[in-house]
């Protein structure tokens, strides 16, 4: 199977339990919530992503024919140093590509895998670690796993409704966007009243790194 890459670079993990780390973003080009074209962001399931995922335009993106090829751009974006590797698969849907072959691949080079995933696809094994975010009128069938990430607020899937699923950790992350000040304090609000869930910020826009 080939892969098609918006963009490969490395960072800090900006956002969840696992803020702060040092990891390779594997963005995934294509989505099956939204098309990724302002035109169609009205008629899309997902309608407040804040993410350009079209295309294989961007800094180290491409089509991959192999995973080894894939593994190997990075390992090399990881550069020297064999402990903790950590690579973070997101998109677009990141589960729409991610499959055996590259998570073996990955593994292979001593990576750590994460996965930011909106759930409406059954994740395969071999994730390390595995983020699902829900998305307002989608099916969320993978309904376990590490933490669960749920932008706030969607008026249509409130926490309630998720906060039996299997997960170890449950974030709010309020949406960005015209009202991110209300969202902000509206997220902080659920978690003074409901000590189950945590705040997670979007630390990466703060800092103003990608
Ligand atoms: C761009 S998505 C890609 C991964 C996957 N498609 C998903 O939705 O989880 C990465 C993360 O950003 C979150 N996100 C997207 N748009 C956001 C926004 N406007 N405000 C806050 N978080 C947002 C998603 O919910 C997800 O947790
Ligand atoms: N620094 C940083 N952290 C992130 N965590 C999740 C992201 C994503 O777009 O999936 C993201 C991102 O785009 N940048
Ligand atoms: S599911 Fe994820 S990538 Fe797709 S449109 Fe929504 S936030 Fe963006
Ligand atoms: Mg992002």
């Amino acid at each position: 199977m080939s892969y098609a890459v918006k963009e490969l670079f490395l960072t800090l993990q900006g956002e969840g339990a696992q803020t702060g780390m040092r990891a390779v973003f594997l963005r995934f080009a294509g989505c099956n919530l939204w098309t990724g074209r302002e035109q169609d962001r009205d008629k899309a399931i997902c309608k407040f992503c804040d993410t350009d995922f079209v295309g294989t335009d961007g800094e180290g993106g491409g089509k991959f024919a192999e995973a080894e090829a894939l593994a190997d751009a990075v390992a090399a974006m990881w550069g020297p140093g064999a402990v903790h590797r950590l690579v973070v698969c997101t998109g677009g849907e990141p589960l729409l590509q991610l499959d055996a072959a590259l998570i073996g691949a990955l593994h292979a080079r001593g990576f750590r895998i994460a996965v930011e995933s909106n759930g409406t696809v059954e994740a395969p094994d071999g994730i390390d670690w595995l983020c699902i975010s829900p998305k307002a009128g989608a099916e969320t069938v993978q309904r376990r796993g590490d933490e669960l990430k749920l932008v706030y607020p969607q008026p249509d899937l409130l926490p309630d409704q998720v906060a039996d699923w299997a997960f170890a950790h449950f974030f709010v992350q309020p949406m960005d966007g015209p009202e991110q000040k209300a969202n902000i304090d509206a997220a902080i609000g659920w978690c003074l009243a409901n000590p189950k869930w945590r705040l997670s910020l979007q630390t990466h826009k703060l800092t103003g790194i990608p």
